[in-house]
């Protein structure tokens, strides 16, 4: 069964005099119980709208979409899914442990286990010194890892995560990362929106680019990879030294064999690529062929 399943979502907003906003157009996608996905676009490309329908917080105009099998906005998908909004606010005079505990009730964890997975999530978002302080005092990167911490609580199927690295520094976002990663590894689907395409290179197994509300492209990440190696950067050995040499891709072959007759090592040989950022732009500036 796959984790999400979207068919043809559509979201038309009525804004100022009555204007319609056509924020979602017939977008459909189905991602995979051990897969992250990331959903690239740049602002207002229509990520929030696609996330906020999934959860059950707003209706969309036409389509369904299910989570762990179960149609979006009742309880039982509800209950599937870890959700983190996109600059998430909480009751600041509540400390960290405290609201953590508040979520594992909503959601009816039993209360020792609640106590122990509590006691995890706080060490793992390294918010356990902090954790009696009201969350008022608390920096951006730290409310942001308290994010993290309440979409973790009660161990959900499915995550899905508003620009889950917003506001956190390097360390932060290598934390997220690998905690996604261990999410993966153990058969959970997250899915989380950036507009920081380095952030789906590192640690996403696909990519969805969308703009104007449209899914324009789902790859493999490592596909657009592959497909943007242009040449390759050679490091050789001889009788003197090293050096380096450039081969474009198609010469790749015939190179390595001409060295190979004149006795050349090969110490090393690097891709040139265009990068996924390079792929995002060709698509988001409409120059993709
Ligand atoms: N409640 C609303 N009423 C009217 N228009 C809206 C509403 N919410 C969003 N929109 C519009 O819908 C479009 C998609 O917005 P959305 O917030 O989904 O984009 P986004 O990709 O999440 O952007 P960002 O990266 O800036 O958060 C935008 O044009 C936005 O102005």
């Amino acid at each position: 069964m796959n984790a999400i399943e979207i068919a043809g979502l559509s979201k038309t907003y009525t804004g100022k005099k009555w204007t319609r906003v056509d924020a979602l157009k017939n977008l459909s996608l189905e991602v995979a119980q051990g897969e992250i996905f990331g959903f690239l676009g740049p602002n207002g490309a229509g990520k929030s709208t696609t996330i906020k329908t999934l959860l059950g917080l707003i209706r969309p105009s036409s389509g369904s979409a299910r989570l762990m099998g179960e149609d979006i906005g009742t309880a039982a998908a509800r209950k599937h899914v870890g959700y983190l909004p996109e600059n998430p606010a909480f009751y600041d005079y509540l400390n960290a442990e405290e609201y953590l505990l508040f979520v594992g009730r909503s959601f009816g964890m039993p209360e020792g286990l609640l106590g122990q997975r509590c006691a995890e999530v706080l060490q793992r978002l390294q918010l356990w010194d902090a954790r009696k302080r009201p969350m008022r005092s608390y920096s951006k990167g730290m409310v942001q890892r308290v994010g993290i911490a309440q979409v973790l609580i009660h161990d959900p199927e499915v995550y899905i995560l508003d620009e889950p690295m917003s506001g956190l520094d390097p360390v932060g976002r290598a934390l997220v990362k690998e905690i996604m990663t261990e999410l993966k590894q153990r058969g959970k689907c997250v899915f989380f929106s950036t507009h920081i395409v380095s952030d789906v290179e590192s640690v996403c197994d696909r990519v969805g680019i969308i703009t104007k509300g449209e899914l324009r492209s789902v790859e493999r990440v490592e596909a657009v990879l592959e497909r943007g190696v242009v040449g390759y950067q050679l490091t050789l050995k001889d009788r003197e030294g090293s050096r380096e040499l450039y081969v474009p891709r198609e010469q790749l072959t015939t190179t390595v064999g001409e060295l190979a007759v004149q006795g050349v090592e090969i110490t090393l040989l690097e891709p040139r690529r265009k990068s996924l950022e390079d792929f995002f732009l060709e698509i988001v500036t409409g120059t993709a062929v």
